[in-house]
């Protein structure tokens, strides 16, 4: 059974405190929220506002910002693909919103999804089963990095299988639904659990990271999380996704001074950042072709974008005159984002057909099928 809801893809803008640079260079607020909706920005053309599904002011808590996204933890759990990303420039607050501050006294929409999760599971554990795992991906310079894998186990792999290393590949299923083949699936049974995945998984972006001499930052982070609920009184089983992203900052190479490396590496992120902008202009537009497959990323968001999923993005965005420029695009981008319908899906399926899938995963492996089984 598959149930149909046409919407547009959300749109969150937050907009950051005053950071000491900004206030070193004494410059002024340009940003405004005007009200629940509504942003405005001074620019040297005059005024321009702006319209989202909701604005977070400087002050606006981690609590306030999830207090709004939690719905789309139930909807992951009711068997729909989500995903939740941040964007915006270096240092506008993505990963401070997706995964909190360092010592994790503010944590951010990951971590308190974690717990939002298994908060829901043991609510409704009288009546369904369920079973929750994860994928945790980086993708730096379009390449995909599959963060359950650590770097060091990874060359010792190289050497021991003659350099053939495991790669990940973005696939859609029939239902149109991407997964990573050949990324490792790890099972949780409580947020702490997934949690701990999720600090190996950082562990490893930071090897990673280190290795190549690079901020961790500079990658595109992506969490997948699979939550299937088998319902105990009809046998149904549903399928949901809850992907969270952070993705790498956008703002230009000629401003942060990028010099050979950082320059490969800004470019790469510019590329996959201007092939989602191509993604997001050909959908917005109702174009008939939408460019996917120009980059990783946007493969790895496509259910997201136009597809089959409920989509929140929040635009991250900076007060200061001093980011004026990257603000201004940032909120133009998202303006874009906001036009593009989805249609969502929640994926469930009958008893029958589930315990069919059951006896052909059992057969493929080599299992025997009593008659009970079918
Ligand atoms: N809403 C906020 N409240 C308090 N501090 C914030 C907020 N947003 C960001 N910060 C702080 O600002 C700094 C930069 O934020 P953050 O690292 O999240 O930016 P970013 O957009 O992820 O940057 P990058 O693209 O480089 O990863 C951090 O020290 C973060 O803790």
């Amino acid at each position: 059974m598959v149930e149909d809801m046409k919407g547009k893809i959300r749109v969150f803008c937050r907009i950051r405190p005053v950071n000491r640079t900004e206030a070193a260079q004494g410059g002024a607020i340009v940003v405004d929220k005007i009200d629940e909706f509504s942003v405005t920005i001074e620019t040297p053309r005059g005024q321009r506002e702006f319209q989202f599904d909701k604005v977070f002011s400087a002050e606006a808590s981690q609590e306030d910002l999830f207090h709004d996204t939690n719905r789309l933890i139930q909807s992951a759990i009711d068997g729909y693909n989500v995903c939740i990303f941040a964007y915006g420039q270096t240092g506008s607050g993505k990963t401070f919103t997706m995964v909190g501050d360092k010592e994790q006294k503010n944590p951010g929409i990951m971590p308190r999804s974690f717990n939002a999760i298994f908060e829901i599971i043991r609510e409704n554990s009288a009546k369904f089963e369920f079973k929750v795992s994860a994928y945790m991906l980086e993708l730096y310079n379009d390449r995909l990095q599959d963060l359950f894998v650590s770097q060091a186990g990874e060359a010792h792999a190289q050497t021991q299988s003659h350099g053939q290393a495991r790669r990940v590949e973005i696939k859609r299923n029939r239902k149109g639904v991407v997964f990573a083949q050949g990324a490792e699936t790890k099972e949780a049974s409580s947020a702490q659990e997934l949690y701990a995945l999720f600090q190996q998984a950082c562990a490893n972006r930071h090897i990673s990271a280190t290795k190549m001499n690079v901020e961790s930052s500079r990658s595109h982070l992506i969490v997948g999380i699979r939550v299937e609920s088998k319902n105990l009184t009809n046998g149904s089983v549903s399928t949901g996704k809850l992907s969270l992203v952070d993705l790498a900052g956008s703002e230009r190479a000629a401003k942060t001074g990028a010099k050979d490396h950082q320059l490969k590496e800004a470019n790469s992120i510019n590329k996959s950042l201007s092939a989602l902008g191509d993604v997001i202009s050909a959908l917005s537009a109702e174009l008939p072709h939408v460019p996917y497959r120009n980059s990783k990323l946007t493969q790895v968001m496509q259910d997201s974008l136009g597809g089959n999923a409920k989509t929140l993005m929040i635009v991250n965005i900076s007060p200061s005159e001093f980011n004026l420029d990257e603000t201004l695009t940032s909120l133009i981008y998202a303006t874009r984002v906001k036009a593009i319908t989805n249609n969502a899906q929640r994926n469930v399926e009958s008893k029958e057909i589930a315990q069919l899938k059951e006896v052909i995963m059992k057969l493929r492996s080599g299992q025997s099928v009593e008659d009970e089984d079918v």
